[in-house]
């Protein structure tokens, strides 16, 4: 059964200047300028309560669908005191970057590992849902410190697939707008001069609001696919290599989205737009994993009285509104507990968003809140719709796809008649057992042979029979290589000793392996070892073991040092062996298939007699990876208090020595002041039991480590040799008593650190980039965010001045 969760709600404070009305460019960062009779906020509890000194402006009618205000008699409505709770309340000064930590980045994770995820801002015009998504506009060169959620997505993804070491997954990002109830790719510049065009056409036709509209710009359909729900048909999908081609795409996406000024906001978005990162993963058993990443601002909603539009603007106001109010619609539905029928066709925002809302995706709102008395009516408003959100059940599920994408099946009927084709070729012209499928057992048994035949015999030829074998082939030297790599510190390629040379037909028993490479030579660094303390018992425990390898370590030789295996003599040794390996035969480490053999033996004991052991360090890894994880988190909870404590104490400086005017905000900034304080130590408290508590646990896994590995040490030298014998009866020189270790197995919690988190609260740290390992990689991001900004800019009136020079688009 797929387990359903509901929507999360995150509710942002904009900060508010004196009046209000006026957002140009506001530097204010006061914070709220309502009373705390008006509005008050407990950001432990994360509720807020709103009251209304007089009724709340309003000709009776309810001020929105979800806004069901009792009405007085004079037609206005009333409102007690109403207090909403939410996921989280975020007041200024909250920064976008502590934002991005504690929403946006947890949407990636659960992206990556095939989910589907969205994020949407809501709220009215001017509340900060532009600037939380996408930052300042684009092309404005806003300050890279304030840049949006999507702009350190395009970052977060990639540091975390490098994080996840997931290289062969596939990014690729789109971007639609909704505007006046159409739909349009803003990446459609991307695919050419033609693309090019319909954009520059829309947006002449949009800019130039005397212009009569053009009904022959083309506009997106949309359609309802069975496995894959609505889909945009003909959107622009490229592919991103990493964050500058991400960056650049995402700015052009934005030059291109339609904006307009009026009384509340002088860069007021008049669509609604949805930046998408989609993801594909191709497993070698042909499944394929699909999920994306939304990431939607919409278009505010909009008094006309206050916006004092006219004109177009004003019609796109309507068409905002209206769709909104669907939005409304649906979210009450989907609210409501019978769920019979939910209008999302009703517009295109709500059909685009149809998995978003009551779907198969992670969804998180960001209401914004502009708190100042002349809004508090549409502050109402928009923590009545936050909670109906946070009401609405999502299921979301990996998508996983067995049988490819759309079309497969005709893909498929392709595919079968091609086979077809091609085997009747291959027997009229004589070939047989030709390899195009994926190998099975038995053929990589044929591969492997061929390729020992072929190192060891200078004669022989490697036969191909088709590109598919030839891949094979390739893919399995890769592996014997780097396994010869990881686990002797040499590229040794080795075939099963026959019985000759383990029963030692040379004097000195032992051979040495063929064709070590020196370029792997050396270096022996076990992974595993740098993450176990150097004091601990389990890092001894195998320090130990590999010393027990080391001091027999094969000498190195190089590829002439090649083993005549074909004719079953060792040739002269290039170099006298050292007294050390006169008296003690040299242990071949194990490499190549001898690995596979190992690791399989130490498979079946973790399935048998070390069962019990396994599954208890499976749930110690466990534990430790959830525990590291609240310590991230707890690390996210802790700055953000602390940029709350810097605030707030900076603006009882400010007031001390008569700065800048006190906010009337009348909500005691020192009460704020100690409620934060007090919301530190708590999370702080916390934080230091989980980093005991983690300690404990990593101790605790390494000590199961090394009872897992010590027990299989004993199962080994305890078994029958017949059992532990390779194939016919032979015996292998390296079983038994003379094994030294268990095969390399990752026991790590997939991190490299130790559990540190990478942001360690501190009294002043204002780090604004989680990702940044270093100061010169945060610059280095820097640098390209507003290289591409530049860039964006600089093509965009490159665009407009050609289009001007031709006359099409007057300005
Ligand atoms: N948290 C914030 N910190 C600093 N400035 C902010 C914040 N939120 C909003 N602003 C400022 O307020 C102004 C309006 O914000 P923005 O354009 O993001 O509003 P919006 O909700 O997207 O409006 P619209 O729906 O009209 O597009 C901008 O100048 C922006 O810089």
């Amino acid at each position: 059964m797929v387990a359903s969760s509901r929507i999360k709600v995150f509710v942002r404070l904009r900060p508010t200047n004196e009046d209000g009305k006026s957002s140009k460019q506001n530097n204010n960062t006061e914070g709220i300028d309502l009373p705390p009779n008006l509005l008050s906020l407990d950001t432990i509890s994360n509720t807020i309560t709103v009251s209304s000194p007089h009724p709340l402006r309003g000709t009776g009618r309810s001020i929105s669908p979800v806004l069901d205000q009792p009405t007085s008699n004079n037609g206005n409505s009333t409102l007690s005191p109403t207090t909403f709770q939410f996921d989280r309340l975020l007041p200024p000064p909250t920064t976008n970057s502590s934002l991005f930590q504690l929403s946006t980045l947890p949407l990636i994770r659960s992206a990556l590992a095939g989910y589907n995820a969205t994020l949407l801002t809501y709220g009215q015009t001017g509340a900060g849902k532009t600037f939380t998504t996408f930052g300042p506009p684009a092309g404005s060169g806003g300050s890279y410190k304030d840049r949006g959620l999507c702009a350190r997505a395009v970052a977060g993804i990639f540091n975390e697939l490098k994080k996840q070491d997931k290289g062969g997954i596939e990014v690729r990002v789109s971007c639609i707008e909704i505007y006046n109830e159409s739909l349009f790719d803003l990446l459609g510049f991307a695919g050419g001069e033609d693309s090019q065009r319909e954009v520059d056409d829309r947006r002449y036709n949009k800019t130039n609001r005397d212009q009569p509209n053009n009904t022959t710009v083309p506009t997106l359909a949309l359609f309802e696919s069975a496995s894959s729900g609505p889909q945009v048909r003909g959107l622009r999908m490229p592919l991103i290599q990493n964050s500058e081609e991400g960056l650049n795409l995402l700015f052009e996406s934005q030059m291109n989205r339609a904006i307009a000024e009026h009384q509340l906001n002088d860069a007021s978005s008049r669509s609604h737009c949805i930046f998408t990162f989609h993801f594909v993963v191709r497993s070698e058993g042909g499944k394929i994993i699909s999920s994306k990443l939304n990431i939607v601002d919409l278009a505010g909603s909009e008094r006309l009285a206050k916006t004092e539009a006219a004109g177009q603007v004003q019609r796109e106001s309507n068409f905002i509104n209206k769709s909104l109010s669907f939005l409304e619609q649906v979210v009450i539905a989907l609210a409501s507990k019978s769920r019979d029928h939910i209008p999302y066709r009703q517009s295109k925002l709500t059909h685009v968003l149809k998995d978003s809302l009551g779907g198969n995706c992670n969804t998180l709102m960001i209401a914004c809140i502009w708190p100042h008395l002349n809004h508090l009516d549409q502050t109402v408003s928009t923590l009545k719709f936050a909670t109906r959100m946070q009401m609405v059940k999502n299921k979301p599920t990996v998508n996983e796809n067995k049988g490819g994408g759309v079309g497969s099946a005709k893909l498929l009927r392709q595919i079968k008649q091609l086979k077809e084709e091609l085997s009747f070729h291959d027997v009229i012209s004589g070939r047989a057992n030709v390899m195009y499928e994926q190998p099975t057992a038995q053929d990589m048994q044929h591969v492997r042979d061929s390729i020992f035949k072929f190192i060891e015999d200078e004669d022989a030829e490697m036969e191909v029979h088709s590109l598919t074998h030839t891949r094979v082939i390739m893919a399995e030297m890769r592996r014997m290589i780097i396994e010869g790599k990881e686990v002797g510190g040499a590229t040794t390629i080795m075939r099963t000793p026959r019985r000759e040379e383990v029963d030692g037909g040379e004097e000195g028993g032992g051979r040495e392996p063929v064709g070590i490479n020196p370029l792997f030579s050396g270096g022996n660094v076990n992974v595993e070892e740098k993450m176990l303390s150097p004091t601990s018992d389990a890092y001894i425990a195998r320090k130990k073991m590999r010393g027990v390898e080391e001091g027999v370590e094969t000498p190195r030789s190089s590829v002439s040092d090649t083993n005549d295996y074909s004719t079953g003599q060792t040739p002269p040794p290039k170099r006298a062996p050292s007294p050390a390996q006169i008296a003690t035969p040299p242990i071949k480490p194990y490499v190549g298939s001898d690995v596979m053999e190992k690791k399989a033996e130490f498979e079946s004991f973790k399935l048998g007699a070390g069962k019990a052991r396994s599954e208890a360090l499976d749930r110690a890894k466990l534990q430790v990876k959830e525990k590291k994880r609240s310590i991230k988190e707890l690390t996210g909870e802790i700055n953000y208090q602390k940029d709350r404590i810097d605030f707030l104490m900076a603006q009882l400086r400010g007031n001390e020595g008569g700065g800048s005017p006190t906010s009337p905000r009348a909500e005691d900034p020192t009460k704020q002041l100690k409620a934060a304080k007090k919301a530190y130590r708590v999370k702080m408290e916390s934080l230091s039991e989980c980093k005991s508590e983690y300690k404990f646990l990593q101790h605790q896994r390494e000590q199961c480590v090394q009872g897992l590995v010590s027990a299989f040490d004993s199962w080994m030298k305890m078994r029958p040799v017949e059992e532990v014998g390779g194939g016919e009866g032979e015996e292998s020189p390296k079983r038994g008593g003379d094994r030294t270790r268990a095969p390399d197995e990752d026991y790590g919690d997939d991190d490299d650190d130790d559990g540190t988190p990478q942001r360690e609260p501190q009294a002043r740290d204002y780090g604004d980039e989680f990702y940044s390992e270093s100061p010169r990689a945060g610059r280095k991001e820097q640098e390209m965010y507003d290289k591409a900004q530049i860039q964006a800019r600089e093509r965009f009136s490159e665009r407009n001045a050609t289009l001007k020079k031709s006359g099409e688009w007057k300005l």
